[in-house]
C-alpha cells in the first residue's frame, strides 16, 4: 500500500485531493491532529479517527490529540474540574487503544486557547465572520435548538486551533466538515495558510441508525464495557437486511450501524470472519471481505441475529487489549 492510500484508507471524504497527495508524497515529519470534547469515554466512533491517527504514524505523520477542554466548556459539557478529569481519563484510554504514548502528543486546549496572541486571533476572526456563517459551521457541532453565544465562538477557536498547533492535516468525522470550510475561509483572512481536512464516515447511532453514536446520547461501545454488555448492546442494535439509508425512497435516511461497524471496524483488521451456525441452520459461513457478507443480508443467506452475534466477538476482540490495559 502506498502512503496515499494508507493515510485515506477509509476515508469518507478529503479536502482537497491534491492538497492530500502532496502530503503523502513526504509524509515524514509532517504534523496532523484529532481533537476531542473530553465529555465521555472513548467510544467505537472516537475510535475510527483514532485508527487513522495511528495509520497516519505509520505513514511517517507526527500526531497531536487534542482534549478539547475550553470547547466543551462552551459547549456546555459541564465544569473544567469535571471536564479536566474526563480528558485524563480519555488519554489513558487512547494509549490503551493504540496510540504510541512516545510518538504522540497530547495537548489540553486550555494550554493555549487562553493566550493573548489567541484571544487577539480569535477576536480578529470573529470580526471577519457573519452571524449566519458562524451558525452554519456549528449547526453539526450543537445539534439543540438553544444554541448559545459560545458555541458560535467555537468553530472560530477551531480554525485557530489548526494554526496554532501547527499542522499540515486537520482530521475528524465527517460532522467536523463545515467546522473545517470555515477554516479553509477563516485562515487566510488572517494570512494565515490554508491546510487540507481530512473526514472519516460517521458510524450511526446503535439503536436508531440515525445521527452519531455520541457520548451525550444512545449508546456506546468503549473500553469500559464487559463481553456481555457488548453482546447485548449489539444484539438490540437496528439491522435491516440492508445498507441502503434509504430503501423506501422516502428521504427518512439511517444507517445500518452493524454493517458499518463491519466496514470500517472489523473488515479492515481481520483476514477471514467467521459467523458460527448451527448445522441445522447451514454450519459456519466464511466471509473474506465485506461486500459478500452485505450481499448475504441482503439476499436473507445471512440472519442478522447470527451477523450481529459475529460482530460481538469481533468488537469485543477488538478492544480487549486496550480493555486488559486499562485495568492492569
Ligand atoms: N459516531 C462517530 N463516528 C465517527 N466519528 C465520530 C463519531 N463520534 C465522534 N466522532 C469523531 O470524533 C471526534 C470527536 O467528536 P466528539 O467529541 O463530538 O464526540 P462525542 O463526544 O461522542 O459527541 P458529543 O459530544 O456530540 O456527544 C470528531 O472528529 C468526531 O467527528
Ligand atoms: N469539534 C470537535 C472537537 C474539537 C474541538 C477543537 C478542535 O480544534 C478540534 C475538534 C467535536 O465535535 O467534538
Amino acid at each position: 500500500m502506498d502512503a496515499y492510500e494508507l493515510i485515506t484508507r477509509n476515508a469518507a471524504e478529503v479536502v482537497t485531493e491534491e492538497e492530500l497527495r502532496t502530503l503523502a508524497d513526504d509524509p515524514d515529519g509532517k504534523r496532523a491532529y484529532v481533537g476531542y470534547e473530553p465529555s465521555g469515554v472513548l467510544h467505537l466512533g472516537h475510535m475510527l479517527t483514532a485508527t487513522k491517527l495511528i495509520e497516519l504514524q505509520e505513514a511517517g505523520f507526527e500526531v497531536t490529540v487534542l482534549l478539547a477542554d475550553v470547547h466543551a466548556y462552551l459547549n456546555d459539557k459541564g465544569s473544567f474540574e469535571e471536564i479536566r478529569e474526563t480528558a485524563d481519563r480519555m488519554q489513558e484510554q487512547f494509549i490503551a487503544y493504540g496510540l504510541d504514548e512516545s510518538q504522540t502528543e497530547f495537548v489540553l486546549g486550555s494550554e493555549f486557547q487562553l493566550d493573548e496572541e489567541y484571544t487577539l486571533d480569535l477576536h480578529a476572526a470573529e470580526l471577519e465572520t457573519t452571524l449566519s456563517r458562524a451558525k452554519r459551521a456549528m449547526a453539526e457541532i450543537q445539534r439543540g435548538d438553544h444554541a448559545k453565544v459560545s458555541q458560535m465562538v467555537y468553530p472560530l477557536m477551531q480554525a485557530l486551533d489548526i494554526e496554532y498547533l501547527d499542522v499540515d492535516l486537520a482530521v475528524g468525522g465527517l460532522d467536523q466538515r463545515k467546522v473545517h470550510m470555515l477554516a479553509r475561509e477563516t485562515l487566510p483572512e488572517l494570512d494565515y495558510e490554508v491546510r487540507p481536512a481530512l473526514h472519516t464516515p460517521i458510524i450511526a447511532d446503535l439503536d436508531s441508525g440515525v445521527g452519531k453514536m455520541a457520548s451525550s446520547s444512545g449508546v456506546t461501545i468503549s473500553m469500559e464495557d464487559s463481553e456481555d454488555e457488548i453482546e447485548a448492546k449489539i444484539n438490540d442494535a437496528y439491522c435491516p437486511p440492508t445498507a441502503d439509508p434509504d430503501p423506501d425512497g422516502d428521504g427518512n435516511e439511517r444507517e445500518n450501524p452493524v454493517l458499518q461497524l463491519y466496514q470500517y471496524h472489523v473488515f479492515p483488521r481481520v483476514e477471514t470472519v467467521v459467523v458460527e451456525r448451527p448445522e441445522q441452520y447451514g454450519g459456519n459461513l466464511e466471509y473474506d471481505d465485506y461486500e459478500t457478507l452485505e450481499a448475504d443480508l441482503e439476499s436473507g443467506d445471512l440472519h442478522p441475529m447470527d451477523a450481529k452475534s459475529a460482530l460481538a466477538a469481533e468488537l469485543n476482540a477488538l478492544i480487549e487489549p486496550g480493555r486488559q490495559q486499562l485495568n492492569a
